[in-house]
C-alpha cells in the first residue's frame, strides 16, 4: 500500500508540472502559432502534408481528460508540435523561428522537472 501511495503523489506531481510548464507555453511570446489547431480552410495543404496535427489547447483538453498516462506522453504531443511545424514551415519564417524557439523553450524547462 505505501508503494502505491507514493507513486500516485508522484502521478499527481507530474500532473501539476505538466500544468504548470503549458501554461508557460501557452504565455510565451513566441507561442502564438501553435495555441490553436490549424486552420485547415486557410492552409488547404496543411491536412495532406500533416498526419497528426497537434496544438497547445489540444494538449490542455487531453491533460484535463487524464488521457495522458505518463509525463513522457505530454512531451512527446508538446514535440509533435514542434516537428508538425518543421515539417510545414521554413526554418527561417516567422511560423519556423517561432517553432524552434518554443521547442528550446520547452526543452529547457522539461530538462528540469
Ligand atoms: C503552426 C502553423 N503551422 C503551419 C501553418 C500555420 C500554423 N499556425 C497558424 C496559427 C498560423 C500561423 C501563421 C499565420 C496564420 C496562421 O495565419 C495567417 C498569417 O500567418
Amino acid at each position: 500500500a505505501k508503494k502505491e501511495k507514493t507513486s500516485a503523489r508522484r502521478a499527481k506531481q507530474d500532473l501539476a508540472s505538466c500544468k504548470n510548464l503549458l501554461s508557460c507555453l501557452e504565455c510565451h511570446e513566441h507561442a502564438w502559432p501553435f495555441l490553436l489547431p490549424v486552420n485547415t480552410k486557410q492552409f488547404p495543404q496543411y491536412k495532406k502534408a500533416i498526419k497528426t496535427p497537434m496544438d497547445l489547447s489540444t494538449i490542455k483538453r487531453k491533460l484535463q481528460e487524464g488521457s495522458y498516462k505518463h509525463k513522457g506522453e505530454f512531451a512527446s504531443d508538446v514535440r509533435l508540435i514542434f516537428s508538425n511545424c518543421e515539417e510545414f514551415n521554413e526554418d527561417y519564417s516567422p511560423v519556423g523561428r517561432a517553432g524552434h524557439c518554443m521547442r528550446q523553450y520547452f526543452e529547457q524547462q522539461w530538462a528540469q522537472m
